[in-house]
């Protein structure tokens, strides 16, 4: 399932983050990307140690924490911290997959903690009008799905889906990005739980709390516990 989200950042709160990132010292982006993917690969972003990126990161944190949407969506179990990238000047990402498997910063004595990459996120923090080219092309089974939306919204896909970023040919195209471990790593059960959680509000907010309402809510709770993997 791909999902827009609006205005998980408000224009201030873009604009703040833009001032605070562009004023940082940016590297290639291939620092943080496997074999396959660096062939593709041509752009810039925060490294992922860079203090700027890591506050910037915990602001975008903070606005999904508090994103109802988003949760229902993604039933994150654990999220990467948030990076960076910015492309100008022909630059582009080819066609590629995320990695299945990131590893958590701050290994523990018992070794490195992994995270499952099941759901990849663009967070842009510049509007379509800034550039030319540029967009997020996800390839699924239902087709090719084109992306550039407004500063402050995000998109959500499922990892496993091929995807790749045009050229960016005028302008600049500044966006966040990260991956979600998510309590159901299936997507189309994922799916089905939005679904129905979304259909329940809606009922809610039509009929007040009802027999009904409460059986369906209970139904769902259910269905995620018998999915859910923490
Ligand atoms: O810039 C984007 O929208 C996506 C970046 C991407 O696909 C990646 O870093 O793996
Ligand atoms: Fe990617």
């Amino acid at each position: 399932m791909m999902l827009h989200i609006p205005n998980v950042l408000s224009r201030e709160q873009v604009t703040a983050m833009r001032a605070a990132i562009d004023a940082a010292d940016w590297v290639d982006g291939r620092a943080t990307v496997g074999s396959q993917g660096a062939q593709v690969k041509r752009n810039r972003q925060l490294p992922e140690d860079s203090s700027i990126a890591l506050q910037q990161g915990r602001i975008i944190e903070q606005a999904l924490a508090a994103n109802g949407l988003y949760f229902s969506a993604a039933l994150p179990a654990r999220t990467m911290p948030p990076l960076f990238n910015r492309y100008s000047d022909s630059e582009t990402y080819g066609l590629h997959v995320d990695g299945a498997a990131r590893r958590v910063a701050g290994a523990t004595m018992g070794g490195p903690q992994w995270l499952r990459t099941d759901l990849s996120c663009t967070l842009f923090l510049c509007d379509p009008e800034d550039y030319e080219g540029g967009e997020l092309v996800v390839v699924d089974t239902y087709g090719t799905h084109e992306v550039k939306l407004p500063a402050g919204d995000l998109i959500l896909y499922p990892s496993s889906s091929l995807h790749r970023v045009e050229a960016v040919t005028r302008g600049e195209r500044v966006c966040s990005f990260f991956w979600a471990q998510s309590l159901v790593r299936d997507d189309s059960r994922r799916a089905l739980l939005f679904e129905m959680d979304q259909a329940i509000t809606r009922l809610r907010a039509q009929l007040g709390e009802t027999p009904e309402t409460v059986s369906l809510t209970g139904n769902y709770h259910n269905l995620l516990r018998m999915w859910a993997e923490t």
